[in-house]
């Protein structure tokens, strides 16, 4: 697989503070990237450096094999960007800027752009001023997704949006992949990152901590539940597949892992049970509990 981003020993310091200490990561030719971590562990630091914005202080850090801060002109023709934040010209009407988009970058089909306008729902005749947050980041997630690009770089792109249109920006990342694209995703949200990627990086405190497929980051494969039955489930200490297991009354809580799923089931079943729910941990509730210790939002 021919590999798009390469990032080796990433590092980056602002003044005394070292932002970047250590990351390498790769992104390869029709593979999704997840790039999670907490609030300020580098992400977008991380996005800024591959974007040519930032000087790094180390490593080596190549798209299309080439330096993305010598080079960033060229590499810039091949790649498509969505910030977590889009500030537009308030004056501007949404389908005058997105025409404005689409003269300055050049390779932006402009079928696929109004086929985008309506599936995003977005009403190109209000002044940008009237947009809320969800329609400005539409501005920048349709101009880039109509863009005829090699990579495509997200960074939080889907706050603001509702759920329905972050269904849509999914659609849309499938197409790219199954079209070859190399799609880096950075995000804090573990359910559209497990909707969509093959690949998970994690980083924490500017370092990677986890690097892998989802079934090879075993511990995002857990669900959160909750178990209220007649008698305490004091049973559940007995499970490895369990953990940070709170009883409180005949309410348990705890983080289940998947592969443990059958085992715990059975044994539910045999009390009895009033009420259960499952929902799946937040990327917090997963990471600020393993990787504690470190620097948090
Ligand atoms: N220009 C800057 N000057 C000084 N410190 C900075 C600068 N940019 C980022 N930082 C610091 O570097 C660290 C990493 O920030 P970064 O924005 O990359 O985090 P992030 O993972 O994108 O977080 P978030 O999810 O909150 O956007 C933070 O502690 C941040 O305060």
């Amino acid at each position: 697989m021919s590999e798009i981003i390469k990032i080796e020993n990433l590092k980056k310091s602002f003044g005394k503070f070292q932002a970047l200490k250590d990351v390498t990561f790769t992104v390869n030719a029709g593979e999704v990237v997840g790039f999670l971590g907490p609030n300020g562990a580098g992400k977008s630091t991380t996005i800024r450096t591959l974007l040519g914005l930032l000087k790094r202080d180390g490593g080596t850090v190549t798209i299309f094999n080439q330096d993305v801060f010598t080079a960033a002109d060229t590499i810039h023709e091949k790649i498509a960007y969505v910030p977590g934040e889009t500030n537009v010209w308030d004056n501007m009407r949404g389908g005058d800027i997105l025409a404005l988009f689409a003269k300055l970058r050049k390779n932006v089909n402009l079928d696929k752009q109004a086929e985008l306008i309506k599936a995003f729902h977005f009403d190109v005749n209000k002044k940008a001023k009237a947009y809320s947050k969800g329609n400005k980041q539409k501005i920048a997630l349709i101009s880039a997704l109509a863009t005829e690009a090699d990579l495509y770089i997200f960074d939080e792109p889907t706050s603001g949006l509702d759920p329905l249109m972050e269904n849509v920006f999914q659609n849309e990342v499938k197409r790219l992949k199954k079209a070859g694209k190399a799609i880096l995703l950075s995000s804090h949200i573990l359910s559209e990152v497990e909707k969509l990627a093959d690949t998970i990086v994690i980083i924490k405190n500017g370092e990677i901590i986890e690097r892998g497929s989802l079934q090879e980051l075993k511990s995002i494969t857990q669900s959160k539940m909750s178990v209220t039955t007649k008698s305490e489930l004091t049973g559940l200490r007995e499970f490895s597949s369990v953990s940070q297991l709170q009883i409180s009354g005949n309410t348990a809580t705890f983080l289940l892992d998947d592969a443990g799923v059958a085992a715990v089931m059975s044994y539910l079943a045999t009390q009895e049970i009033i009420k259960i729910a499952t929902q799946k941990p937040t990327l917090d509730e997963l990471f600020m509990d393993k990787y504690e210790g470190g620097e948090q939002a």
